[in-house]
């Protein structure tokens, strides 16, 4: 069966020794991905409790005026501003006290009330002294310094008004969009429903790490690379049997895997080998392939597809590559079909440490390690050196990809070069 056509043509502008015509350049290839990609459905509405890194649905309006009531920033005392007239100091006489949980009261003309933080102001007053600020001699309190109108008043609304936004859709839901959540006194949150992601590795030397190997044989990684990158809660993982080189027996399970996921992420078998069958398989079940070799480095056969409703992410075999192009495209399209709004890798500006040469033609990733900031704050990274396509052991070493551009021959010692860090480094100068 003949390939389907691309739904666009690729770029023939794309030059450069490494790229035979056709190479697509990433961001074009993310973009036409994004066109394909399906927007996921569905709602589930959940304690918040239980919707921890899960994506918000819709955004949420505030039921509640944030703070809710006027209320003391300071421990100190309550009074109204126009019983300090004339030249200071002013005594006023203390009457009475607020406390956080107690009722709001009132204040009497010509006296303070002692009020702690987090307690409503009573009716009538209209600023809080810090009791650092006054003396306290018995039951009367001396005022050098008059408070400005409305100080340590945390005022009723002044953060978030009713009905304005409280959280935007499209975040994931963390520790600080709980607390606003609770704040706000809501229990429930409509989230939008999982993404469901097939991992299916296609390979015929593949076999489960902890078996014993045949010669020939290697231990499936990417499967463990992937099941571990996809670990997030909005995502559900349908984690498949590595499947053979055999088209018969990849159709099916591909097929399978479409009825079920949202996304179908297989790896291997999209290069040009006579074992490299995905993109047979995918014309085979009647699919539609947007995306078919990028002018990146590693990861040039990556392959985007639709097959039914589910989107096809034909990541290449080697495990560099596969990782590599999960992350700087896959994890863009997998976001947005969840409804993330910022989705995608998190990206700095570093120096390099050392000049680097680069065939042009297709934009380079190479793993680095990150160095800290010279004198002038100014982030170092390191290319390692030998990192292919096949080297996992080198890449679980790094700290960050670098970007090399893809027309770049040489970069010097200091260039400024974006860097994708891969954990969680300080990043600030
Ligand atoms: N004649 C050409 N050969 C190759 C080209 C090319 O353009 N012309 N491209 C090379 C590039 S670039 C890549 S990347 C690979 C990708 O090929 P496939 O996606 O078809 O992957 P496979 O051939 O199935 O495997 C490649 C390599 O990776 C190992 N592998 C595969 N799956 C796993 C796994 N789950 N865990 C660990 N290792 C895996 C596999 O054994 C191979 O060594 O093609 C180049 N060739
Ligand atoms: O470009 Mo391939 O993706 O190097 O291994």
């Amino acid at each position: 069966m003949t390939l389907r056509q691309p739904l666009h043509h690729p770029d023939p502008t794309i030059c450069g020794c490494d790229s035979a015509p056709g190479l697509v350049p990433v961001d074009q290839a993310i973009a036409r991905a994004l066109e394909l990609a399906p927007r996921l459905h569905g709602v589930d509405l959940l304690p918040t409790g239980a919707a921890t890194g899960r994506v918000l649905a819709q955004d949420i309006a505030a039921p509640v005026p944030l703070p809710l009531f006027d209320n003391a920033a300071m421990d100190g005392y309550a009074l109204c501003l126009d019983d300090l007239s004339g030249p200071g100091p002013w005594v006023l006489p203390v009457a009475g006290q607020t406390r956080a949980g107690d009722r709001p009261g009132v204040i009497r003309r010509g006296q303070a009330q002692r009020i702690l933080t987090g307690a409503p102001v009573p009716d009538g007053a209209d600023a809080v002294i810090a009791q650092e600020q006054v003396m306290r001699s018995g039951g009367a309190i001396s005022i050098a310094t008059a408070p400005r109108p409305g100080q340590h008043i945390r005022r009723c609304g002044e953060e978030i008004a009713i009905g304005a936004r409280l959280l935007a859709a499209g975040r994931t839901i963390g520790a600080r969009e709980a607390a606003a959540l609770a704040a706000a006194g809501l229990r429930d949150v409509p989230v939008t429903r999982r993404l469901r992601v097939a991992i299916l590795c296609s390979g015929s030397e593949l076999v489960t790490p902890g078996a014993s190997l045949a010669p020939g044989q290697i231990w499936d990684s990417n499967h463990a690379m992937l099941a571990a990158a996809l670990d997030r809660a909005w995502i559900a993982r349908i984690a498949l049997p590595a499947c053979a080189d055999d088209v018969d027996a990849l159709c099916a399970a591909v097929d399978k895997a479409a009825t079920q996921a949202d996304i179908v992420i297989t790896t291997g078998g999209v290069s040009t080998g006579d074992e490299d069958h995905m993109a047979r398989v995918i014309a085979r079940l009647g699919g539609r392939i947007a995306v078919m070799k990028l002018a990146m480095k590693p990861g040039k056969p990556l392959s985007v597809g639709l097959l039914g409703r589910a989107l096809w992410l034909g990541l290449p075999g080697n495990p560099v590559a596969a990782y590599v192009t999960w992350h700087v495209v896959g994890q863009i399209l997998a976001g947005r079909m969840a409804g993330l709004t910022t989705t995608g890798p998190v990206k700095t500006l570093a120096a390099l440490a050392a000049p680097v040469r680069h065939k042009p033609g297709r934009c380079e990733y190479r793993p680095a390690h990150i160095l800290g900031h010279d004198a002038r704050g100014v982030l170092q990274v390191a290319c390692m050196d030998g990192a292919g396509a096949q080297q996992i052991a080198q890449l679980a070493r790094a700290d960050a990809l670098v970007m090399i551009p893809s027309e770049a021959e040489q970069m010097a010692c200091g260039d400024l070069v974006e860097v994708l860090p891969l954990h969680g480094m300080i990043l600030s100068g």
